[in-house]
């Protein structure tokens, strides 16, 4: 049998995270443990209140998943299946023990997530690093301190969103992404894309709520910036939608079940002509290393949850110069630090 515990860990960020909807100090997540045989699966959920999680939740998810994960850690499909017939939604629930799961087979047969995958480990895109909201004079201090990191990705929605942009363009030559997590209407989108657009912005993430697929397209239609939608892209469903919509989608393990059905929605997206980043919460290492497994797959990455915490417990994918480097140990690869 696949015997599975959990238990809660608090990642202390190293400053508070704001974005359009909250601000966040501490990321309450939890960790997953698979024993079979001799191995251990490792697993990590990064669960939100905005997708309707929270840490209590997965550990009670976790205990109704204990005696329905079988005794075979191979069918991965067929536990995912499973899982969803004992309990729906609870994405990041479910995420945890999926890439527990992957960490096991890995561990067993001594390989790589991203060798088991058929991946390349030298496709791995460069990642974003995230500066949440501030004053544009704090933001522009904030993104001077990430000189080393050639990708920025700016978190708007406020009423001071061109003077941010133009206080961090003073300041870096970074590719800027921007993401608004939903914090505009479909007329605010317009405008302030429009005006922050001849800052050299490679695109706009979720600038409308998540259910306003007609906004997307309108704001697509009226701006000189490729859309992303994050906030909209959660099922496998949503993605021929939002292909009449946007330019690309984030999809994030904890927003989808895990590695299994991202990697469906992966293949579905690139079926509908998307662009694809893969994003996160605040996670450690733990979660953050199983994306990063993936991310040959993808064009962009915003990988940094754990760049964003004081207290790390795990080591796993590095950052150089930006780039997203694997590590080599069987399964996710990732340690205790
Ligand atoms: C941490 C990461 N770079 C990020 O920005 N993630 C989310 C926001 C996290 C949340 O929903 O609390 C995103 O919107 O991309
Ligand atoms: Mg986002």
């Amino acid at each position: 049998m696949i015997h599975i515990d959990a238990k809660p860990i608090d990642l202390k960020l190293t400053t508070p995270f704001r974005i359009a909807r909250s601000v966040q100090h501490v990321a309450a997540n939890a960790e997953v443990q698979l024993t079979y045989g001799e191995h251990i699966g490792y697993g990590e959920a990064a669960p939100s209140r905005y997708y309707g999680e929270s840490v209590e939740t997965v550990l009670a998810c976790i205990s109704l998943f204990a005696g329905n994960l079988g005794d075979d850690p191979f069918v991965i499909d067929d536990i995912m299946s499973r899982l969803d017939k004992v309990i729906g939604r609870n994405p990041a629930a479910k995420a945890a023990v999926n890439m527990a799961l992957y960490d096991l087979v890995g561990k067993q047969l001594g390989w790589p997530l991203y060798k088991l995958l058929g991946l390349d480990p030298a496709r791995t895109p460069y990642t974003s690093f995230t500066i949440g909201i501030d004053t544009p004079t704090e933001m522009a201090k904030k993104a001077l301190l990430a000189k080393d990191y050639p990708i920025l990705k700016i978190k708007v929605g406020t009423k001071q969103d061109l003077e941010i942009i133009k206080a961090i363009r003073e300041v870096s030559s970074a590719v800027i992404r921007v993401d608004a997590n939903a914090g505009w209407t479909p007329k605010e989108a317009i405008k302030n894309i429009n005006a922050i657009a001849p800052y050299n912005i490679e695109f706009v993430e979720q600038p409308v709520p998540a259910h306003d697929l007609a906004g997307l397209k309108l704001i697509r239609d009226n701006v000189p910036l490729p859309i992303i939608a994050d906030e909209s892209a959660v099922a496998l469903t949503d993605i021929p939608r939002l292909s009449e919509c946007v330019d690309g989608i984030n999809l994030k393990l904890m927003k989808s079940n895990g590695i299994t059905q991202i990697l469906k929605m992966i293949h579905v997206a690139r079926a509908h002509d998307l662009k694809i980043m893969l994003g996160c919460m605040i996670e450690s290492s733990l979660a953050i290393t199983a994306a990063a497994h993936l991310t040959p797959l993808v064009d962009y990455a915003d990988l940094d949850g754990n760049l964003l915490v004081d207290d790390d417990p795990y080591t796993g994918v590095t950052v150089e110069q930006g780039k997203l480097v694997l590590p080599e140990g069987p399964g996710l690869g990732v340690k205790p630090r």
